[in-house]
């Protein structure tokens, strides 16, 4: 009793759930913000009997999870990851050999020299977006489309593979990994996350369904990452410039036809894959709803686009070094909504003490990436889209010190290695897009403004937000052909 005196302070428990009721429910980012100005910058949760610490200042991550970092690289453990076989997956993979083994396997895939290799398949995904979008602007909205492109992009990134339609076999695949993933991060929705000991029901007693879930997705999982890696051997290699992360892997080892590596192969693109589609997702479907809601930062973009890029044709990766208030815009985005609003749970491994505080060994630590990216000492007015915030005085580009990408890609060692290549991505697509088309606010059939309806979903791991489909209004602004 005197070793837990010492916790961090937070809202009062409830006997047996603890504050599983204190959660937040609608908006993560904000609501534990509101606990952090209650409580300050480490609150104390216990979430069903799991010590859980809610860290609300850049200050407070960076003393722990990078500074301390040998302590807070692990990630909690989940039963149901475990269940429906996701345990090849470097997210949620617990801190040890086969981590770092992972970890090393992935990082000479993502160096910034390396990440331009893929600008053939971001640059492609970018024209074929611009390309559904031209042949049928009122359903831009459709989530399927951005997926579609975000799809594309990394399935021919990592895999070599060519997703041609929104319902061609690849699509469905990676829908159902992608489903399975996103099901078993939602807090709350599998009991026995809470109680492990339910994992030894049989799946026909009573509340024993789950198990029968996970075994469906189990099966599932395993075919779709050989399938796709078996696929991913036979892309027929022609063109140097388009060199998978698969082939990186499988050539540069000195032992091919090697089983372990295969294994390892098959699992780190299958990682890359997953990781960086949902995140990625999210970010360009917040980009549309930013640009209707701030027409003045779109006109910028394009008055820039104008002049650098001109009428003739659309940009492309070499104009980003003369594009500084297009890459702002990117920054912008990734501030105004982290795709993630606490990242992905760390957990200590032992007990440490922090401002006088206790963190008890075996807690789950979220940072409260969003409160931090809107922070109003740092980015005053932070509801704002406003990507002059990262302009020096002669419209440079200049963070000022703050960039968002070095909190919205998380902390320590379990930084996100995508980050370069994310923002590529990002890039790319925004400029494309501004480039081509103007997106205004939603129109009735005579043209007349409708009131915004915006779809979020604040509460999960991944965030979304979106203006409801068919709800964009697009007017092409070059008349150029999109090949
Ligand atoms: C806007 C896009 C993205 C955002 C906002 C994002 C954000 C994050 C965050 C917050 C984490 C957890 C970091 C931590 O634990 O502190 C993470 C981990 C990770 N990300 Fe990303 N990410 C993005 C795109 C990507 C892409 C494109 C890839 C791959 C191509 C990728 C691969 C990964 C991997 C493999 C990890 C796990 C690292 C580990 O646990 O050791 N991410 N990402």
């Amino acid at each position: 009793r005197k070793k837990y005196a010492r916790l961090p302070p937070g809202p009062a428990p409830l006997p047996l759930i603890g504050n599983f009721l204190d959660f937040p429910r609608t908006h993560v980012g904000r609501e534990f913000a509101e606990m952090t100005k209650k409580y300050g910058d480490v609150v104390y949760l216990s979430m069903l009997g799991q010590d859980t610490i809610v860290l609300g200042s850049l200050e407070a991550a960076r003393d722990l999870l990078d500074k301390r970092s040998a302590n807070y690289s692990d990630r909690p453990t989940s039963v149901m990851v475990q269940l429906v076989g996701y345990d090849w997956f470097l997210v949620l993979m617990n801190y040890g050999q086969r981590w770092r083994e992972h970890r090393r396997a992935v990082h000479p895939l993502m160096t910034p020299d390396i990440v331009p290799q893929y600008q053939a398949f971001q640059l492609d995904a970018a024209r074929s977006l611009l390309r559904l979008v031209l042949q049928n602007p009122q359903d831009l909205g459709s989530h399927i489309k951005l997926y579609t492109t975000i799809a594309a992009i990394m399935m021919g990134a990592t895999y070599g593979i060519e997703i041609r339609e929104p319902h061609d076999k690849y699509y469905h695949m990676i829908e159902r990994m992608g489903g399975v993933g996103e099901e078993i991060m939602i807090p709350g929705r599998f009991l026995v996350e809470a109680f492990p000991i339910l994992r030894y029901l049989p799946s026909w007693f009573p509340g024993g369904g789950f198990k029968k879930w996970a075994a469906d997705a189990k099966r599932d999982i395993s075919s779709i990452v050989n399938h796709l890696f078996e696929d991913s051997k036979l892309v027929v290699r022609t063109d140097a410039s388009r060199r998978p992360m698969i082939h990186c892997i499988l050539d540069d080892s000195p032992s091919q036809g090697n089983t372990e590596l295969e294994m390892m192969c098959k699992e780190v693109a299958a990682t890359m894959y997953v990781a960086g589609a949902d995140t990625s997702h999210a970010t360009i479907g917040a980009f549309f709803l930013a640009m209707a809601l701030y027409p003045e930062a779109q006109k910028k973009a394009q008055q820039e686009l104008d002049t650098v890029v001109g009428a003739e044709r659309l940009p492309d990766f070499s104009d980003w070094p003369s594009l500084p208030y297009v890459t702002a815009t990117v920054k912008e985005l990734l501030r105004w909504h982290p795709a993630s609003h606490t990242g992905a749970p760390h957990r200590s491994i032992a007990d440490d003490q922090y401002n006088g505080y206790l963190i008890p060994g075996g807690s789950t630590v979220l940072v409260n990436i969003w409160a931090i990216l809107h922070d109003p000492e740092q980015y005053p007015q932070p509801d704002d889209f406003n990507p002059d915030r990262f302009l020096g005085s002669t419209g440079n580009l200049d963070v000022h010190g703050c960039d968002p990408a070095d909190v919205v890609f998380g902390f320590g060692r379990r930084v996100c290695p995508g980050r370069h290549f994310a923002e590529s991505t990002l890039f790319i697509l925004v400029a494309s897009v501004l480039s081509a088309f103007e997106i205004g606010p939603p129109v009735d059939e005579d043209g007349a403004p409708l009131p915004f309806k915006r779809e979020a979903t604040d509460h999960l791991i991944v965030s979304y937000v979106y203006l409801e489909a068919t709800t964009v209004g697009l007017a092409t602004r070059k008349f150029i052909s999109i090949r």
